[in-house]
């Protein structure tokens, strides 16, 4: 998709801010045109080279073209892209529903049911990202956003790919990026990379959403990071005393300290908790 280079406020009304990040500004805008509602993710570029404010045109680029690769119901689509001067613009859906990190804590915690539909819907996404051989490097709650919250089975989105990488066959990729109560320990001993850094976050996001607590997070985050290299989790009774045995098998497959014993998203997706054996199979 070609960068336009017309203003993007020719076309579009530009709304309120939604939400700020390492990203940028998202907004919501108006396209002209139609009356239709996009978000638009704002994004301040690199004057010069050798400057530290903004990001790479580069990086920004790159993110476009893993957009472009990736249609899916789960994954917020993209629509349009603008570069004017130093500030580029991707015009993406509108995610109306709010963060999944404000659902959960607006509820004491999800039932196993409601796990299971969202997990569902966050592996199929990130199942066909991986078959692409396209990694997100930093899944959590605050960017699995939901379509409608208020719908009785509310579509996940995913967002925020500005640390994806897509992976060259045989490429070795490292990196340090991620929020810490969410990163394996292979990126913190600063190991190859692979789409199985996405399923240790899974496991992460599966143990916040049926108890609303973090399984490594401490005070610190050095202290997060010692708790991750050293596998120091467990599933406290008090919080997990009604959780079901293949809920909590499902998570100790994903927080498996090397990346190929990990669960992909396809095996999760056949997990006995994900995807329960029929009466007939039991029978057989
Ligand atoms: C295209 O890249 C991005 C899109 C978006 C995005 C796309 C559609 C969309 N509809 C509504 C929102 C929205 C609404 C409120 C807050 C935010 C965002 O600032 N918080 C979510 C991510 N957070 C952890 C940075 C985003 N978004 N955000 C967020 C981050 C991105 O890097």
């Amino acid at each position: 998709m070609a960068f336009k280079h017309e203003n993007v406020a020719d076309l579009y009304d530009i709304g309120v801010v939604l939400g700020s990040g390492h990203f940028g500004q998202v907004r919501q805008v108006t396209e002209r045109s139609t009356g239709a509602q996009w978000a638009g993710k704002f994004i301040k570029t690199r004057k010069s080279a050798g400057s530290r404010l903004g990001v790479e045109r580069s990086a920004v680029e790159r993110e476009v073209e893993l957009l472009q690769a990736l249609t899916h119901p789960s994954i917020m689509a993209l629509k349009d892209v603008f570069e004017c001067r130093a500030e580029m613009v991707l015009i993406v859906e509108l995610i109306s529903g709010g963060e999944l990190f404000d659902f959960i804590a607006a509820k004491d915690n999800v039932t196993e049911s409601e796990a299971i539909a969202f997990l569902k819907q966050i592996l199929e996404g990130v199942g066909f990202m991986h078959s692409k051989h396209i990694a997100h490097f930093d899944l959590k709650p605050e960017n699995i956003m939901l379509s409608d919250k208020d719908a009785a089975n509310p579509t996940i989105k995913l967002i925020d790919f500005g640390l994806a990488h897509q992976f060259k066959q045989g490429e070795e990729y490292k990196s340090m990026c991620g929020t810490p109560q969410y990163i394996p320990p292979e990126v913190i001993n600063y190991s190859p990379l692979s789409t199985a850094t996405d399923m240790w976050s899974i496991g992460v996001i599966t143990y916040i959403l049926l108890s609303g607590l973090s399984p490594f997070q401490d005070n610190t985050d050095e202290e997060t990071l010692r708790n991750i290299i050293a596998m120091k989790f467990e599933f406290p009774e008090h919080v997990f005393s009604m959780t079901s045995e293949s809920a909590k098998d499902f998570i100790k497959k994903l927080l498996v300290k090397d990346p190929i014993e990990r669960m992909t998203a396809e095996e999760c997706l056949i997990h006995q908790w994900i995807k329960p054996m029929t009466r007939k199979q039991m029978a057989n």
